[in-house]
């Protein structure tokens, strides 16, 4: 059974039109993937509308055919290798991606949240690989999807939601979905349910996301399909989790990866591989989609370090993962400049009004910006909230100590930059270790000497400028890897493709049948090929010029591409020359699949100027034989049927194989 949804409340969401929606070219993408007779051609020439899409959906494809076949540089090709089901629900969650990757909800952290889903989505299709549960191109999309409930509720309401997230930071508060309930009379995954079942996604990834924040009242059979997807995708969350919190709290969130592994039959150095492949791919896919991401984890240490001692946030007993940090956890969604252009922040944290004044003296004269917090609390939530580069924290303050503050800011991503310097009354060799230890960067004892406070302060100010200054060549280098990535995608696409048509050229071509033909050769399956050559197309170049010419060949080339089958590969590769690759085909479908080609070359209706013009093509075509000692001989073999069709008059199609089923040799004219 799925959760419970109150459709009529969804209705009127849905109908106030706020709703997180795909946009633009995704939406064309979305409506075209609806029409049962959408050509792929279609589809890639809208899609290609977006070249930000174009470098994700080949990224996606090539991720999947990664192991077996040679990289996929084109959309048609990723269209064929992923399928129009999962080329939709892609193009949904990375326009959502990109039209909602900052928002007004303050205490809703967008980048975590898309970092989380991303995480997840890498997570689900790497396990689903293992377990089996579904195609691992659907589950990408699924796992970007799969929290976006709380995406829609901080867009619907960002003002209440921020009161609500609030509410759920709280100690003791009641869980999340109870409070967005409470509030809206709708929990974040009633809604990501919702919308997913509104989107069209497959009946059987709605129900399953519908349980994956409970998976035990899930009700499935043992062995069902739906309860191994849902297995997957808890344990891709759990990975996700893992991956999007602080350093400090991973280890604590292992024994839960392990026991969700253990529930999906995966073996402990097979899911910490699996895992590894995760964080690569993630990080890979965070520069692409310019995500501001943590520190990658690394799983294998993580696992080797099962055992160590976790210090816990104050607040949450060791070991405690029931409700982990989630997208909307740490408030990090303020980021402040940190240019060294800027003047430097300090939160000054003390009880005694007297010293904060004097402090604040000391530092306005210096040229700081400067901000105040009455005890440790309060300062752990400044601190968080305005990041300041530096902070002069006093040792004994009520509710929360110095040295204690200082350990719980450094658990946190904001925390670890912030240099901190401790006051104390005692100078002594005890406090001066305490202090370190705890994570200070420096120490100083009252009474404060106003001189000697710049001086530490100046020279802290040196620290921070010089980690600003790494973190943002860090920056840029993450943006130049990612601009790499995507220029040397555009130059190996370029370098394998014919301009004139779009088409895989002769470079490719080569290749791809090669790999195609091995694959065969491995599997004992079928390979058929087929060369398609234009009748005296050198006449219509004499007759009408090279560009008229180069027309046709543009022509020509959209109606073989419309009228061959999805999972053909077709490439020019030469003149008036082309080459399709039909994995999985004898030679009776074959010789249908040319005729079609060859029909409708027939049917195009060309001009120059006002002159109509007919073309046509003489097609061969071969299919793979035991005894063909290579790929050239299966070429040769189309070769010979096209200059067999050519001898029969041209616009027709021909072989040089016996077409009976189960031949496997002589040779016959069709
Ligand atoms: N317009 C144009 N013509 C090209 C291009 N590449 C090759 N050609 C021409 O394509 C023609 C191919 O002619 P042939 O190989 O003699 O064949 P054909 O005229 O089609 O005759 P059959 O194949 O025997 O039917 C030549 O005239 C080439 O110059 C190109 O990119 N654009």
């Amino acid at each position: 059974m799925s959760p419970p949804i109150d459709m009529n409340r969804f209705e009127q969401i849905r109908a106030s039109g706020d709703l997180p929606s795909p946009k633009g070219v995704a939406l064309s993408v979305i409506q075209l993937t609806r029409q049962q007779d959408v050509s792929i051609a279609e589809l890639a020439r809208v899609i290609s509308g977006d070249p930000a899409f174009v470098g994700r959906l080949i990224k996606a494809a090539n991720g999947l055919v990664a192991l077996s076949r040679r990289p996929v540089v084109s959309v048609q090709e990723a269209l064929m290798v992923l399928g129009l089901p999962a080329v939709r629900t892609m193009v949904l969650g990375f326009s959502l991606l990109s039209n909602y990757r900052h928002g007004a909800c303050r205490n809703f952290d967008y980048n975590r949240f898309w970092s989380a889903s991303l995480a997840t989505a890498l997570a689900t299709q790497v396990f689903a690989e293992r377990s089996r549960a579904a195609a691992a191109d659907e589950l990408f999309s699924v796992g970007l999807l799969s929290r976006v409930g709380e995406l829609a509720l901080a867009t619907l309401y960002p003002g209440d939601y921020e009161g609500v997230l609030d509410a759920a930071r709280q100690p003791g508060a009641p869980a999340l979905p109870e409070l967005e309930q409470a509030q809206f009379a709708l929990s974040h995954h009633e809604l990501t349910h919702a919308m997913l079942a509104d989107w069209g996604l497959p009946r059987i990834f709605v129900d399953v996301v519908g349980h994956v924040e409970e998976p035990e009242a899930a009700d499935y059979a043992e062995g069902a399909r739906s309860r191994a997807l849902l297995q997957t995708l808890v344990a891709g969350r759990c990975v996700a989790e893992i991956c999007v919190s602080d350093e400090s709290a991973r280890p604590a969130l292992m024994p839960q990866l392990f026991a969700e592994g253990g529930r999906l039959g995966f073996e402990r150095d097979c899911l910490i591989s699996d895992c590894e492949r995760v964080v690569r791919l993630w990080v890979e896919w965070g520069a692409l989609l310019q995500l501001d991401q943590k520190t990658p984890p690394s799983f294998a240490e993580l696992a080797a370090m099962e055992s160590a001692v976790i210090i816990p946030p104050p607040g949450q007993a060791a070991g405690e993962t029931r409700n982990p940090p989630d997208a909307n956890g740490a408030p990090e969604h303020v980021r402040l400049p940190l240019s060294s252009g800027h003047t430097p922040r300090v939160l000054i944290v003390d009880d005694e009004p007297r010293t904060r004044a004097n402090l604040r003296g000391v530092l306005e004269q210096g040229g700081y910006e400067v901000y105040e917090a009455g005890n440790g609390r309060q300062g752990m939530e400044q601190a968080l909230e305005l990041q300041p580069q530096m902070m002069i924290l006093d040792w004994n303050m009520p509710e929360m100590s110095g040295p204690d503050l200082v350990r719980a800011l450094r658990q946190t991503r904001i925390g670890q930059t912030i240099y901190m310097i401790l006051l104390t009354h005692r100078g002594d060799e005890e406090h001066l270790v305490e202090a370190f230890d705890a994570g200070a960067d420096d120490f100083i004892a009252k009474p404060l000497r106003p001189r000697v406070l710049a001086a530490r302060l100046r020279a802290g100010l040196r620290v921070v400028r010089l980690q600003q200054e790494l973190e943002r060549e860090h920056e840029e280098i993450r943006h130049f890897a990612a601009q790499l990535a995507v220029t040397n995608r555009r130059l190996q696409e370029a370098a394998l493709t014919d301009a004139l048509t779009g088409f895989p050229n002769r470079r490719y071509a080569i290749d791809r049948i090669q790999q195609e033909w091995t694959a065969a050769m491995r599997w004992g399956r079928p390979l058929a090929c087929m060369i398609i050559d234009l009748d005296n197309f050198k006449q219509i170049n004499d007759t009408y010029g090279h560009d008229v010419g180069d027309d046709v060949l543009r022509s020509a080339a959209d109606a073989l591409r419309g009228a061959l089958r999805g999972q053909d590969v077709i490439c020019r590769t030469g003149g008036d020359e082309f080459l399709a690759i039909c994995p999985e085909t004898d030679l009776p479908r074959a010789l249908t699949c040319a005729e079609r080609l060859r029909a409708a070359l027939d049917r195009l209706s060309l001009s120059a100027g006002e002159v109509k013009l007919q073309i046509s093509a003489s097609i061969g075509v071969a299919m793979r034989e035991s005894r063909m000692a290579d790929v050239d001989a299966l070429m040769k073999q189309a070769d010979l049927g096209a200059y067999l069709a050519k001898q029969k008059g041209r616009n027709c199609v021909a072989t040089v194989q016996r077409t009976e089923p189960g031949a496997d040799g002589g040779a016959a004219a069709s």
